[in-house]
């Protein structure tokens, strides 16, 4: 049987979702290890005043493109930008385009979501349900498609607590919900929103299961695969270890903690931190659409692709290997000093924000206020403090996956394709993964140089120096205010100062005596 880079050469594959974080690894992953692939057709929308091409040339200027830019430096040869808005009716695709695509896709992969959780219902539903139905209905036109990979979310049935790799029954019939959003005013939508997602928390998940179900009730004839990754991290090994490129899940946490704003969270410490490095997953749907086109299930596949089951790691581990790499590789200018905790506790959380976000915050934009500058820290913990009240969900209970589908994959996978496209997490060593998934946000998210880690260590010894002298002074400061005001506080002081006295008579004494 073919391995899965031969099976790839001469294809040509569809990608949604190929400037997204999922979708620039799996791109650069075909063109480096598939280097016989046909070509890429890749679905992009003109963002932020740059145009696709602009768009696409600046995604291919990326590091994470060094790798095959040196193996073929024509690699962008292979990359055919196609223009679409998926929130737009046939996805808004050139009638010519479309008769690119049907009459030369292969596979399909459709990574484009929002994955935002503060996503509006109907623009979730319009994007993660309708832009798959459409795109479904254009697969089902392609005259020699082989697969089609839809990209999930293990917690698309977070409201469950073991999941297994089947489709569940929807919340609500897909259908029904479309036609009922459709002519109702967005008010109204966002007043009924708690109860339609009922027990999941954010319209994402909501909006993640419906798909799924699209993709099931739609399928027709099609040879369906569903890949649900966890929390998807930085890269472990491919191309480099520690490829990251955004603020999503852990990875904002952990800038803000290693920048030593974030001091506390609300997360379990027993509770597994279902993390995935990108590479896996994509090296997993890599496989699972050669699997997929090759032996045609007859229904769709699920594979859960997650570690807790197999490696599993802990919230509190994750906590103390990410403080640890931060204080060795300190971020520049940080904030504070690094020293993040997390506790199940609401009341201690609650503290800890009043003392350690909240109070430094205020202090810090008195000071700017002071120095006439424009104050903005207490804004910046409001910011945050939205993001991670969004995550705490996540990190605060855990879940079981089947990950069956996963291991028959690998089962089914040569030595040679096992290696290549390495997707077994048993082989995962976590403290040395977080290290390089910390430093990967310092050298990719933030880009600051290496080189500038000593002076960054400066600044925290700098930092610590305040610090100390802050609360020596507020120590003093506090203490003059209760020796000027209170009786029983003065006595409480001379009782102190006369035991140290004693004691260090004593020591004296006793000291002498031995001499
Ligand atoms: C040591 C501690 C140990 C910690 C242990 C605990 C860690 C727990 C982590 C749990 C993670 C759980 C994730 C669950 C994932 C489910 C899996 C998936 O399927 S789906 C995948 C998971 N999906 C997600 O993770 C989506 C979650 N994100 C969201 O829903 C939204 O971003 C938002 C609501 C958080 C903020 O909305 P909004 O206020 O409108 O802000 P914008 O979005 O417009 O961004 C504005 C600017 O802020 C930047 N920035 C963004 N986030 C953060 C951050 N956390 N921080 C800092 N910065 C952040 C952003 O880059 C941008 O910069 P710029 O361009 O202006 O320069
Ligand atoms: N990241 C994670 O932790 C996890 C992600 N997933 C799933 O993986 C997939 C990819 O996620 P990820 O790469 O992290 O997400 P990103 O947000 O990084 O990428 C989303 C992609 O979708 C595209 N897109 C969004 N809206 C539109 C639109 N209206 N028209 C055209 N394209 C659009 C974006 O294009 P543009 O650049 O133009 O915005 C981008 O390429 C998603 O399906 C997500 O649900 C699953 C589990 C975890």
């Amino acid at each position: 049987m073919a391995s899965i880079s031969e099976w790839y050469a001469g294809k040509n594959v569809l990608i949604t979702g190929a400037t997204g974080f999922m979708g620039k690894v799996l791109v650069e992953k075909l063109l480096r290890s598939c280097p016989e692939v046909n070509a890429l057709y890749i679905l992009v929308r003109p963002k932020a005043g740059q145009s696709m091409s602009e768009r696409v040339q600046d995604m291919m200027k990326s590091k994470l493109f060094d790798r095959v830019r040196e193996d073929n430096p024509e690699f962008h040869q292979k990359i055919i930008p196609i223009s679409s808005e998926l929130t737009q009716p046939g996805l808004a695709i050139s009638p010519e385009d479309v008769q690119t695509l049907t009459s030369c896709i292969n596979i399909v992969f459709h990574c484009a979501a929002t994955i935002r959780f503060d996503e509006p219902l109907k623009h979730a539903l319009q994007l993660n349900v309708i832009a798959t139905q459409q795109l479904l209905s254009l697969a089902q036109q392609m005259k020699h498609l082989q697969a089609f990979i839809h990209i999930s979310t293990a917690y698309a049935n977070c409201n469950r607590r073991h999941i297994d790799e089947v489709i569940y029954p929807p919340p609500v019939e897909p259908k029904k919900l479309i036609d009922s959003l459709e002519w109702m005013d967005d008010n109204i939508i966002l007043d009924i929103t708690p109860r339609l997602i009922g027990d999941r928390p954010n319209t994402y998940t909501y909006t993640k299961a419906l798909a799924e179900c699209v993709v099931q009730q739609e399928s027709g004839k099609l040879n369906i695969g569903i890949i649900r990754p966890s929390i998807v991290g930085a890269s472990w090994q491919e191309p480099f270890p520690g490829w990251i490129d955004n603020f999503n899940g852990p990875s904002g946490v952990f800038i803000a903690a290693g920048k030593g704003i974030l001091r506390t969270m609300r997360a379990s410490n027993d509770a597994v931190a279902d993390l995935i490095p990108v590479d896996v997953v994509i090296n997993l749907t890599l496989a699972a659409g050669w699997y997929t086109a090759v032996h045609r299930p007859k229904t769709a596949l699920v594979y859960n692709c997650t570690t807790g089951g197999i490696n599993p790691f802990h919230w509190g581990e994750i906590e103390h290997h990410v403080m640890s790499t931060f204080k060795r590789n300190p971020l520049e200018q940080a904030f504070r000093r690094p020293n993040a905790n997390i506790t199940s506790n609401y009341l201690i959380n609650q503290y800890w924000i009043l003392v350690s976000h909240k109070f430094p915050a205020l202090l810090y934009d008195l000071f700017l206020r002071l120095t006439g500058q424009k104050p903005q820290m207490m804004r910046i913990f409001n910011r945050l403090h939205k993001a991670i009240g969004l995550l705490e969900y996540f990190s605060s209970q855990d879940w079981e996956w089947n990950s069956d589908n996963m291991n028959m994959l690998m089962s089914h996978l040569s030595a040679e394709d096992r290696k290549t496209f390495n997707f077994d997490v048993r082989q995962l060593n976590w403290p040395e993964y977080i290290e390089n998934y910390c430093i990967g946000t310092k050298k990719y998210v933030l880009n600051e140089d290496m080189s500038d880690i000593p002076a960054a260590r400066q600044h925290l010894r700098k930092l610590r120096n305040i610090r100390y002298t802050f609360n020596t002074v507020l120590l003093v400061f506090i203490w003059r205010v209760f020796i000027a005001r209170s009786q029983m506080a003065r006595n409480i002081w001379y009782f102190v100062v006369s035991l140290c006295f004693k004691f260090l008579s004593y020591f004296r004494a006793s000291s002498t005596l031995t001499q």
